[in-house]
């Protein structure tokens, strides 16, 4: 009895005082109709803020307005997904928790209508088997093809001379995600979505310790070259992390030889130096194709083989590693690509350090050509972003 009568005295604390006695209950409930326990206290505001300046229609029109905003912001988001799904040029939302669907020799159709009439049968990676025996040589020059290096590319492979292995190979269906080194991971909070897939390619010294949380943690394949090389392997890779070298210049192949036979280091010839001390296993190393560069710089980027001048043309490491996913994989995903335009000069280029496109001006890559290509692939399917392009 006590407490009915402390909740009626509740609910009439709570009318509007411009209710008349007689229809205080039907006044208070028309207000607050259906709204039960902590909503309807909510609703009706407690005792104490039924102050004179908030009537408590205004409190009411605020809480019914505040619904609108939320049904307002679920329906722009149910947008921003049907959006980014319908059109494939548009960055992607994984699913957490759930592995993408994978179609098997999905990347491979898509290759083809990129590459046009180009061979599956090349091995990604150049082994002593392959190379030994080669019938045809190879017709260009690094970075292109091996003609001229083959002596020293012979003394590698001797020391290292590894296939893809089983752990990927055996894979009915393999999702693959390219990591570019693109300012956009930052803050990204992708690092548990591209733990997912099963081939996590990197690039470059491009670190994870620290930005886990952005861009995961596991590398399942790293591409480099002498002087991209991290100094300390071991930290920013997993022990199974295999380390593709991209081979630019016949000194590349000196440096990898020198390291694995600890051989008298070469310093001269590179733009920047390499790791003189490098603690790898040899059996995580392998040589990347020249093949992926010839497609990437012919196919993607229409770039003359043959460069008379002295800052050559070529694909970045990023447009590269696409090149070898849609050969390797089923499924090609990326996350960080695309540089700053004209309009943002002083934008970082790199999620993990300052540094701007100035820093590019000498390196012969023509990013706005490569915005163009990636664009064309996101179009035609062949990949999808995972950040915003
Ligand atoms: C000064 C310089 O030479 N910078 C080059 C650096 C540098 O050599 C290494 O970082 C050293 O560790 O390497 C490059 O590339 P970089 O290491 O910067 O980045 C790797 C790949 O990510 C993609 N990327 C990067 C930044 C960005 N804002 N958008 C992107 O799309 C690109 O596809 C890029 O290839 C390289 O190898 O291609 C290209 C850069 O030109
Ligand atoms: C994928 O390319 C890698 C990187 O992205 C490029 O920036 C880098 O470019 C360097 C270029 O290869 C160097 N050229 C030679 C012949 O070594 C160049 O060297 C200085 C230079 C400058 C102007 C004219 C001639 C030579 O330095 C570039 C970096 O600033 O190549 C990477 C692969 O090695």
């Amino acid at each position: 009895m006590e407490e009915a009568d402390e909740s009626r005295e509740e609910i009439s604390a709570q009318m509007p005082s411009s209710c008349p006695n007689r229809v205080r209950r039907k006044c208070s409930l028309s207000g607050t109709a259906g709204l039960t326990g902590r909503e309807g206290q909510v609703a009706r505001g407690s005792r104490d803020d039924s102050s004179p300046q908030e009537p408590w229609h205004l409190r009411n029109m605020i809480s019914k307005s505040r619904w609108k905003l939320l049904a307002t912001l679920a329906l722009v988001l149910a947008v921003m997904v049907w959006y980014s799904i319908s059109r494939e040029d548009s960055f992607y939302f994984p699913i957490p928790g759930k592995k993408e669907p994978c179609l098997q020799g999905e990347a491979e159709r898509m290759a083809s209508k990129l590459f046009g009439n180009y061979s599956r049968e090349q091995p990604v990676f150049l082994q002593l088997k392959d190379y030994f025996w080669v019938k045809t040589p190879s017709a260009y020059e690094l970075p292109y093809g091996t003609k001229g290096s083959e002596d020293l590319l012979l003394r590698v492979l001797a020391i290292t001379s590894y296939s893809v292995p089983e752990s990927i190979q055996s894979l009915k269906c393999r999702r693959c995600v390219v990591v570019g080194n693109g300012h956009r991971l930052r803050n990204s909070s992708l690092g548990e979505a591209i733990n997912k897939y099963d081939v996590v390619i990197r690039l470059n010294s491009a670190p994870v310790a620290g930005y886990e949380r952005d861009v995961g943690s596991k590398t399942t394949l790293r591409l480099f070259y002498p002087e991209s090389a991290h100094f300390n392997p071991k930290v920013e890779d997993n022990p199974d992390t295999l380390l593709v070298m991209v081979a630019f210049k016949a000194m590349d192949f000196h440096w990898i030889e020198s390291i694995l036979s600890d051989k008298k280091r070469v310093q001269k010839g590179f733009w920047k130096q390499p790791p003189l001390i490098w603690d790898v296993n040899p059996k995580q190393i392998r040589i990347l194709n020249p093949f992926f560069m010839e497609i990437a710089a012919d196919k993607l980027l229409s770039l003359p083989i043959q460069q008379p001048y002295k800052i050559k043309q070529k694909p970045t490491t990023g447009l590269l590693a696409i090149t070898l996913a849609l050969h390797l994989c089923d499924l090609v995903h990326i996350a960080g690509f695309g540089y700053p335009d004209a309009h943002h000069k002083r934008q970082s280029i790199h999620y993990y350090e300052y540094i701007t496109l100035k820093s590019m001006v000498w390196s012969g890559h023509n990013v706005s050509q490569e915005a163009l290509a990636i664009k064309r692939m996101l179009e035609i399917g062949a990949v999808k972003n995972l950040t915003y392009f």
